[in-house]
Parts: structure tokens; C-alpha cells; sequence
């Protein structure tokens, strides 16, 4: 997408000729997976798949939005004054509970705005397509009203949105590192403390190759609030024994000396995963800082195991995918990004080996599964920001 066919769709849509112009990208997580809401780490980056923005105020208080992606909704309006969720609004309410809950922070909104947004991240494929809305919606009104909000202010209302608007239960991962993300860095998040450490990620020759099972993610939702609720569980049943405010608070050794507590086979794997994942991910972030890819890609790959045998949220298109993706030569590791359930699996494989790796992955995929995967070689972006001020 470039600048210049952003500023002549919105000038043919809303007729104005120098609308501010934005970006906010999607995310892959590297590693730390489903501890985001157990006080424990990720490691996610900002992909330059995103969400591009046009938008310009208006005098009066209505608010109108339209999305490439869906012309056939067209353009959706409402007014400032009347924010609740709409189920016809569609998309639209991502944008809208953004506006809403700044206004209700305080933030001085003061009149309506047009804003044109296209993306190419695809959606419900565990790459925040979401997220990415939400905070390409902050930063445009911020900048569009000149506001005083910092970018963890406007991770959080995106949160919030995804939780309380939209009604999605998530942690805060995707809207962090969709805000927070730097060029060619990945982000190593405490979910507990939310402080955080941008590491440079250098894969030495490799490449961050995203595989797409595009399988429609029907169950995510529900199976994502089970395991929520089984983790909450499991910490119920640990704290009797221990002063812990989180899983995040265990470490291998903490975690064995305490796991009968539990008393349930399957409430102890999903509370193992959580534990040992939040160290992996420490560790992961480690070797990447030691120049150390191959304990990396393991750590992925146990990851992955971790998820798919403790946690349970894989099923066979992300099993086949990673399990292909670890026979091939030059593959640092494999695993599934995201929420599970289908949505995308990430290998990290040697630049020149890519389009092998793609053929022979593609093949088996499409073979066992019945259709084809995508593939996608990702590149590592900055977070949501302005693009362009206007002239
Ligand atoms: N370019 C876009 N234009 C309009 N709406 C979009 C766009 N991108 C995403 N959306 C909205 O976001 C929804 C997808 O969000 P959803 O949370 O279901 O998936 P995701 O964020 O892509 O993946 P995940 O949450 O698993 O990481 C779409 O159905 C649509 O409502
Ligand atoms: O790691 C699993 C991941 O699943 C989804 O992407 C949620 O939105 C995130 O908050 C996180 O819980
Ligand atoms: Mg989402």
C-alpha cells in the first residue's frame, strides 16, 4: 500500500485531498504463548502486515469509517454523542469503542472525523488484525485532536475495547506489541510488571517465515475461556499451598515441588504449560541476546510441544504445518503463533532455503489437510504511528 493510493481513496470516498495519513501493524509471537493472562512473559514483534489509515476532522459530530476490506458494507457512520456497540456496525464497533473509551478517560474528542483504513494482515488468522485496528484508531485521534496519551494509554483502551466492547477475553500482548513495536526488534514483556526490553533480532541469515493454516478459528473463543478458567483453577489449588499472586511466579523447581496440589491430571498440565512457557520465554529471549539461534529454535520447538501436548490448543493443521516445518533442512525452529486453534505457526528457516522450505511444507499441508496453506515471509516493523502530517 502506498501513501499515494491511500490519499486518492480517501479523496474519492470523503472528497478531501490531505487527510493525515497512518500506519499500525500485526504481530507474530515468537515465543510465550497463552501467558499473557498468567503473569508471565511474551516475546511477540510488529509486522509490516498492518492496518493503513486516512483520516481528516470534521465540523460537525459525526463520525464516518470505511474499510477497503469491506466495500460492501460502505461507509459506516454514527455520532459522538451515541457510542454504544452496534452488532450492524460490524468492523466498525473496533473504531468506535476506541473513541468511546478515550472520550471517557477524558481525553477531549471534540467533534467527528471521516477515516478511511485498508489492510493486509489476514483476518482471524491470530495476526491481531484487531489489535491493529484498535490502535491505528488511537493514534489517529490522538494526532487528529493533538492529545496528551502515550502510547501504554492507548495499548490498555485497546484492550479494553477487544474485552469489554467487543467482548473477546484477551490479555494485552497483541495491542502491546502492535503499539510498542520497533523495526527489526522484538519485545520481551513482563504481562505482570508491564515492563519491558526491546531486543534486537538478529536471525543471522534466517528469516521469520508465517504459515497460514486458513482454518477458520470456530472454537478459539470458547477453548481460549476454558483454559483461562483452568489456569485460574489450578492457581486456586496452588495458592492453598503457596504464596503465589500468578503462575507467573513458579519456576520449574517451585512448580514440581507444588504440582500435586492440584490434584487433577488435566489442570496440571495446563498449569505446567504455563509455568514452564514463562521460563522458556525468558530463556529464549536470552539466547537470541547471546547470538545463540539453535537454543532459540529449541525453545520454539518445545514451545510448540508445550502447546500442543499440556495445553491443548494446536489441532492437526498447526501440528502439521510445525511438524513438517522441523524435517526440513535449514529450519531454526518451529511453532504456532497466537491463540491456537488454527490462525498461523511461524519457522524460522535460512533466507535461501525459503522457497524449498514453502514448496515441501505447502505440499504435505495441502496433501494431509486437504487444502493449501499461505505463507508469508515476515518482516519485523515499528508500531503504530502517524505516516504523514498533514501539509
Ligand atoms: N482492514 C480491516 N478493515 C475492517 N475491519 C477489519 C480490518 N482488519 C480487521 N478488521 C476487523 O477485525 C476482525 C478480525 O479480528 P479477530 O480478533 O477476529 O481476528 P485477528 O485479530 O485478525 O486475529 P487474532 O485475534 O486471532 O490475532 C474482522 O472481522 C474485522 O471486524
Ligand atoms: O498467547 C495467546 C494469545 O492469544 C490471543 O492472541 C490473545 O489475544 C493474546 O492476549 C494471547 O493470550
Ligand atoms: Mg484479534
Amino acid at each position: 500500500m502506498d501513501k499515494k493510493r491511500l490519499k486518492e481513496a480517501f479523496k474519492e470516498r470523503f472528497g478531501a485531498t490531505h487527510p493525515h495519513l497512518f500506519f499500525a501493524p500485526g504481530r507474530v509471537n515468537l515465543i510465550g504463548e497463552h501467558t499473557d493472562y498468567n503473569g508471565g512473559h511474551v516475546f511477540p514483534c510488529a509486522i509490516t502486515l498492518g492496518t493503513y489509515g486516512a483520516a481528516v476532522k470534521r465540523e460537525d459530530g459525526q463520525i464516518n469509517l470505511y474499510s477497503e476490506n469491506f466495500p460492501d458494507l460502505g461507509i459506516i457512520s454514527f455520532y459522538l454523542n451515541d457510542l454504544q456497540y452496534r452488532k450492524e456496525d460490524n468492523w466498525a464497533n473496533y473504531p468506535k469503542g476506541v473513541i468511546k473509551y478515550m472520550k471517557e478517560a477524558g481525553y477531549n474528542v471534540s467533534s467527528g472525523m471521516d477515516i478511511l483504513i485498508e489492510g493486509n494482515i489476514p483476518n482471524g488468522a491470530g495476526l491481531s488484525s484487531s489489535a491493529s485496528i484498535e490502535l491505528l484508531t488511537g493514534v489517529i485521534v490522538k494526532e487528529l485532536f493533538q492529545l496528551d496519551i502515550d502510547q501504554l494509554a492507548l495499548i490498555k483502551i485497546g484492550q479494553k475495547v477487544e474485552n469489554a466492547f467487543i467482548g473477546v477475553n484477551s490479555g494485552i500482548m497483541d495491542q502491546f506489541a502492535v503499539g510498542m513495536g520497533e523495526k527489526d526488534h522484538a519485545l520481551l514483556l513482563d504481562t505482570n510488571s508491564l515492563q519491558y526490553e526491546k531486543i534486537p533480532l538478529e536471525l543471522h541469515g534466517n528469516v521469520i517465515v508465517i504459515m497460514n493454516t486458513k482454518k477458520r478459528r470456530e472454537l478459539a473463543d470458547s477453548k481460549y475461556n476454558e483454559r483461562r478458567s483452568e489456569c485460574e483453577e489450578a492457581l486456586k489449588r496452588l495458592q492453598t499451598v503457596i504464596d503465589i499472586d500468578t503462575l507467573g511466579d513458579l519456576n520449574e523447581e517451585t512448580f514440581e515441588t507444588h504440582r500435586e496440589a492440584i490434584h487433577d491430571d488435566v489442570l496440571e498440565r495446563r498449569a505446567k504449560h504455563a509455568v514452564y512457557e514463562n521460563q522458556r520465554t525468558i530463556k529464549a529471549a536470552q539466547a537470541l541476546k547471546d547470538g545463540d539461534l539453535e537454543a532459540f529454535g529449541q525453545l520454539m520447538n518445545d514451545s510448540h510441544l508445550s502447546t500442543e501436548k499440556d495445553y491443548e490448543v494446536t489441532g492437526i493443521e498447526l501440528d502439521t504445518l510445525v511438524h513438517e516445518a522441523w524435517k526440513q533442512p535449514d529450519v531454526v525452529g518451529a511453532r504456532m503463533t497466537g491463540a491456537g486453534f488454527g490462525g498461523c505457526a511461524i519457522a524460522i528457516v535460512k533466507k535461501e532455503a525459503v522457497e524449498r522450505f514453502v514448496d515441501e511444507v505447502g505440499k504435505v499441508y495441502e496433501k494431509e489437510i486437504g487444502h493449501p496453506a499461505e505463507f508469508y515471509v515476515a518482516q519485523v516493523s515499528d508500531g503504530a504511528k502517524v505516516l504523514k502530517e498533514l501539509k
